[in-house]
């Protein structure tokens, strides 16, 4: 006790005796001889005290703008600090859908990378003065301090710093709230604000897993996807923009919107739904383009109703086919469509520059997914590939589809139910009834919670009979029709001789 005693004796008449000289040091040392004496001081430190410490601020700048460096620094360190540290700070962070946990005020963790130990600490800055001012965290700044040995000094600066900013940043996309964006008609536009997109939050449910497709064909796009969001170096290497454009095609029911909202879950990416009919020209249509943030699939669905895209071309043909009647509702209602959109100027260039041309490149990746009921119907310049880079056909439900279904709406597997299953297979394999997802589910999907899958999946065989008659019945029809109209085709065609023969 008695040693310990001196010990502490000691080291009290040492600190007294030090700080005796710093006040006649202060005192009695000439001002200009001190500024030369501070950096050798440093300099006697810096030997003694082998760290480094860096600072990141929470404001930094003139205006007051949050730091995007202490922003990914805080997501970086939540990630750990949640399971490390003792006192725990909660934020609602705006846009953020959960809680970020971070480290409270003079909390300090350590990190680990390439096997350099790192010390994080996070601090508060009072400010002593005592003059009004309207940013409350002017007085009080926060600030990280990041303290490492001086012989890692090339690791942390070199790569380490990078990492936390990649890591915090992954962070905080996957934090998002994401958003489902839908165009603006130009006159509410403003010139101030940013008013040409209109969002609400993104809760669609769909996933890969709820999809009913082919299992194979289903990796196959989810793989495209994960390669395509992972290749930003690659895509600098061969020089094109980040970007890479589907068509989705087939029947309506068959999945078109539901694959995208399960694109936009699987990559968490935002979702801008392109109303081009409200677009009025090129020109809007760029400027549009311009305010979407990378991380996001812009999305024009119904492509071929939305505009007449094949200008010129398909009104040539339009005249040739003039006198030919039309029957078809479907065309008479795309008529009607275009009928209406003639205030709309965009036209197919406006619509391929918008897709690849130099504009479509800022702004990081992006996904343009445009979907139709009729392929056929599109300009083979807007579909080819490099444009549209992916195809995808949605079709009508084949038996692997229906085991997806089947699972997800009743839990029912086919080890289960074996003899429904069968008898559903042999329909949709060997019949070939075609129906689709939608009419599928709708079949599925049970009418009270107490009835049994089995009533379920007895209902769904009696529609695909149905269908099967159903089917029958428009084959007989449409070709009853077809005859009719070759019919007064020929009477037509026999008249006008008898005219001509009569007027000769
Ligand atoms: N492949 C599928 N997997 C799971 N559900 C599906 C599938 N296809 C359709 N559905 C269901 O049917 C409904 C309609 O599908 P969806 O809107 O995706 O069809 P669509 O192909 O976009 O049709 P449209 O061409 O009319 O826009 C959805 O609510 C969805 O639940
Ligand atoms: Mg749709």
């Amino acid at each position: 006790m008695g040693t310990m005693g001196e010990v502490w004796t000691n080291t009290g008449s040492a600190l007294a005796s030090l700080v005796f000289i710093y006040t006649i040091f202060e005192r009695f040392f000439p001002y200009s001889l001190r500024e030369h004496f501070e950096p050798l001081a440093q300099r006697l430190v810096g030997l003694i005290y082998p760290y480094i410490q860096i600072k990141f601020h929470e404001y930094s700048g003139e205006r007051f703008k949050r730091s995007d460096v202490y922003h990914a620094i805080q997501n970086y360190l939540s990630k750990d600090s949640s399971s490390r540290a003792k006192k725990l700070k909660a934020n609602t962070v705006k846009g953020n859908k959960s809680i970020v946990l971070s480290m409270d005020d003079h909390e300090e963790i350590t990190d680990e990378f390439e096997g350099v130990k790192v010390w994080w600490q996070s601090k508060k800055h009072q400010s002593e003065s005592r003059s009004f001012s309207f940013y409350p965290k002017a007085d009080e700044s926060r600030f990280y301090m990041l303290k490492f040995h001086r012989r890692d000094r090339q690791v942390i600066t070199e790569r380490y710093l990078d990492h936390v900013m990649s890591e915090g940043k992954i962070i905080e996309v996957k934090r998002r709230e994401r958003k489902l964006y839908s165009n603006n008609p130009s006159q509410n536009w403003s010139e101030y604000k940013q008013t040409k997109w209109s969002h609400v939050t993104f809760e669609h449910p769909a996933t890969f897993d709820t999809l009913a497709m082919d299992y194979k064909k289903k990796e196959e796009i989810k793989n495209d996807l994960i390669k395509f969001s992972n290749s930003k170096d690659y895509y600098k290497k061969i020089g094109k923009a980040w970007k890479r454009g589907y068509l989705l095609f087939g029947p309506p029911g068959t999945g078109k919107s539901t694959m995208i909202a399960a694109m936009a879950n699987f990559l968490e990416y935002d979702v801008y739904d392109l109303e081009l009919t409200t677009v009025k020209d090129n020109t809007e249509l760029r400027r549009l383009l311009i305010e979407t943030s990378g991380k996001s699939i812009i999305v024009i669905e119904d492509i071929d109703c939305s505009l007449d895209l094949t200008g010129q071309r398909k009104q040539k043909k339009e005249e040739e086919e003039e006198d030919e009647d039309e029957t078809s509702p479907i065309e008479k209602q795309m008529k009607k469509d275009q009928g209406e959109n003639k205030g709309s100027k965009v036209t197919l260039s406006g619509l391929l520059n918008f897709i690849d041309g130099l504009w479509s490149a800022c702004g990081g990746e992006r996904i343009i997914v445009f979907t139709t009921n009729f392929i056929d119907k599109l300009d083979p310049a807007l579909i080819r590939k490099g444009r549209m880079d992916k195809h995808i056909e949605m079709s009508y439900c084949g038996f692997e589809a229906f085991k997806v279904l089947a699972e997800n709406y009743l839990d029912a597997k086919e080890e289960d139910d074996n003899e429904l299953f069968d008898e559903i297979k042999r329909l949709l394999e060997v019949e070939e009834i075609k129906m689709t997802p939608a009419d599928v589910g709708e079949n599925l999907l049970r009418k009270s919670e107490v009835e049994a899958k089995e009533t379920c999946l007895e209902r769904l065989i009696e529609a695909l009979k149905e269908e099967k008659e159903e089917a029958k019945r428009r084959i007989e029809e449409e070709e009853k029709k077809k005859k009719e109209e070759e019919e007064t085709e020929r009477k037509k065609r026999e008249e006008k001789k008898i005219k001509k023969e009569e007027n000769e």
